[in-house]
């Protein structure tokens, strides 16, 4: 077979997420919690640069600060992949992260994703886009829906997954996201005794019927905000500035808070403005990642 072995690298995109809003319904018996969220990938992220090796080594280019690359969500996933297939190729992989880190805003586990939509691609695999779901889910709960690649409904520890059309309006907002400089470990946060664990769970046809009123929004929320606002002040005061713009919330188990708005000037406006020892940008939503096609939806028979 021919692969393509010219070294230059190829540049394919990492966009991070937000949880328009985080339910948690209960608690399974391996001690996951039950999930009900809403997924907008953003255009904003990190690029990922990958090439192809033929010795079948796995190298992380530049490894993160803070982070052994054997531990790198974009090296486990390049990994994992060449065991479940028995490939015998290997990747450089050069990340520029623009994502905060650990902000509730998936990029670690948008990393891991595309490296799985782009070795897909570049040794020629072929794997499904279930397939490829299911091997992200063994890194990380969050991996599955970049691989879904669209607005998204999810359930379960978030890898049950269902399109949404999310109405005009909000695809059109400018999303300002503003991190505060703390790190909220997700684990910490899931174990907390003073989590809500016990929300209602909502039908999607709740969203489907209510989205365009306010009624659905109302009454959605994202449930690990107080205890994250309790234990981090700084999360909560740059809640509480955003909140004074719109109906702002925490995006997965934080810090990042972000709100919408109508238009690049006020996002500008906004970004310029916020708080001390915050980090902030604006993007728009994503009707598809853009590696959306680098793996096939498996035909269900009727
Ligand atoms: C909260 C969310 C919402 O999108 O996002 P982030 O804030 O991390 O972006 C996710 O559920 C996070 O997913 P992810 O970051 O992939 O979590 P994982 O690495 O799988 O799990 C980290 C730890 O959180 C706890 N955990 C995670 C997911 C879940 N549904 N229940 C849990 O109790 C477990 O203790 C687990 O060991
Ligand atoms: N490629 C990666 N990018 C970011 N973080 C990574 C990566 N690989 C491993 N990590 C680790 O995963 C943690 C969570 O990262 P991230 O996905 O950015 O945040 P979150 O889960 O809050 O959305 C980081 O603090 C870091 O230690």
């Amino acid at each position: 077979m021919l692969y393509n072995t010219g070294m230059d690298a190829s540049l394919y995109f990492a966009p991070c997420k937000l949880n328009l809003f985080l339910h948690i319904t209960g608690r399974r018996a391996d001690g996951y919690h039950a999930l009900q969220s809403i997924f907008l990938l953003l255009d904003h992220g990190d690029d990922l640069h990958i090439s192809l090796r033929n010795d079948g080594r796995i190298m992380h280019k530049n490894p993160l600060a803070g982070v052994l690359p054997d531990h790198d969500l974009a090296i486990r996933a390049a990994r994992a992949l060449q065991s479940a297939s028995g490939c015998q190729l290997g990747a450089d992989i050069h990340c520029t992260k623009r994502t905060p880190m650990g902000g509730g805003l998936g990029g670690g586990s948008s990393d891991a994703a595309t490296v799985l939509l782009a070795l897909n691609q570049l040794w020629q695999l072929n794997y499904s886009r279930q397939q490829l779901m299911q091997i992200g889910l063994s890194l990380g709960a969050d991996v599955p829906v970049f691989i879904f690649g669209q607005p998204a409904w999810a359930e379960g520890v978030g890898e049950q997954l269902s399109a949404v059309s999310l109405p005009t309006e909000m695809l059109e907002k400018y999303y300002v996201v503003v991190t505060p400089h703390v790190q909220v470990p997700t684990a910490e946060i899931f174990a907390h005794q003073a989590l809500t664990r016990d929300t209602k769970p909502l039908r999607i046809a709740d969203f489907s019927n209510g989205a365009n009123s306010s009624a659905f929004w109302q009454n959605a929320r994202n449930d690990m905000e107080a205890v994250v606002c309790a234990l981090y002040p700084e999360v909560a005061n740059t809640l509480a500035w955003l909140k004074q713009y719109g109906d702002a919330r925490m995006s997965g188990s934080g810090a990042s808070v972000f709100v919408a708005v109508d238009s690049a000037e006020k996002a500008d406006e906004l970004i310029a403005q916020r708080p001390e020892n915050t980090s902030g940008f604006w993007a728009k939503g994503l009707k598809y990642h853009p590696l959306f096609a680098l793996a096939n939806d498996e035909i269900v028979a009727g």
